[in-house]
């Protein structure tokens, strides 16, 4: 199955975690993350993320379940690098896995992996997803030690953390987003010189895609609270196309 929307080459993921957050604030099976799973796929996304937390806030098992056998588009499982996640990845084989830092008190994923800080326990954790067939991604601020040491424990995909470019954005902190910018820039190509594939995300909106979209070695972004969010006024495949359309804008 060819990934490449012909149109951008720019990959759109759609992460439906926070439909499960809305579900999980009630109890009960509303709004259902399999069903916002096929309407963006019929929508045009093409994958799905997904994070699987340690503490199961949004998205559990079982809709990791129910989402893979309910849609063909590939599947993005973010995860921690612990042994029942790895566990969780090895039995449902997604087409990718990312892995991701994580810490229970935290609102949401604040920062980046520190491969370079843990590369033996990163080297192991990696091999036998690969060797079951997974694309494994490391989510990663822009700095290049980590984009070095991603390329060095054997992952073929990074993902960059744009969380602090969007927060300067959103402050209208404009000195502040261009360095980010500049620092994203800058590792894109770095790990596109590594022989690795570079995805993005975390934070965007239509305000702040632009910039992040127009950057050339990217062939992914994904993302999901703003798009959740706002289909509750608009609707996910409403959502879903505009943010296509932006994202089709910064590569013309
Ligand atoms: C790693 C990441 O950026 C996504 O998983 C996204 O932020 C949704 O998960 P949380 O909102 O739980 O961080
Ligand atoms: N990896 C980033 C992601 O899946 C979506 O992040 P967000 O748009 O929910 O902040």
């Amino acid at each position: 199955m060819s990934l490449t929307n012909p149109e951008t080459a720019l990959r759109l993921g759609v992460n439906i975690d926070h439909v499960a957050t809305l579900r999980n604030a009630r109890g009960g099976r509303d709004p259902d993350p399999v069903r916002a799973a096929k309407l963006a796929q019929q929508a045009g996304a093409d994958g799905i993320t997904l994070h699987l937390r340690e503490d199961r806030r949004h998205i559990r098992d079982a809709d990791l379940a129910a989402v893979m056998d309910a849609v063909t588009l590939p599947i993005n499982l973010e995860l921690a690098a612990t042994d029942e996640m790895q566990r969780i990845a090895l039995a449902h084989k997604p087409h990718a896995v990312c892995i991701v830092p994580e810490r229970r008190e935290e609102r949401t994923t604040e920062g980046g992996l520190d491969v370079a800080g843990d590369e033996p326990r990163l080297r192991e954790f990696i091999a036998p997803l690969r060797d079951a067939g997974a694309r494994v991604s490391l989510f990663i601020a822009p700095d290049e030690a980590q984009v070095e040491a991603a390329a060095r424990v054997g992952a073929q995909v990074i993902e960059l953390h744009v969380g602090a470019y969007c927060d300067y954005f959103a402050e209208g902190d404009g000195a502040a987003s261009d360095a980010e910018l500049r620092r994203l820039i800058l590792c894109s190509a770095l790990a596109r010189d590594l022989g690795l594939e570079v995805h993005a995300g975390h934070g965007l909106n239509y305000e702040n895609v632009g910039p992040i979209a127009a950057i050339p070695e990217l062939v992914e972004l994904n993302i999901g609270h703003f798009l959740i969010g706002e289909a509750v006024f608009v609707g996910l495949d409403a959502v879903i196309r505009e943010m296509r359309r932006q994202m089709n804008l910064a590569r013309m």
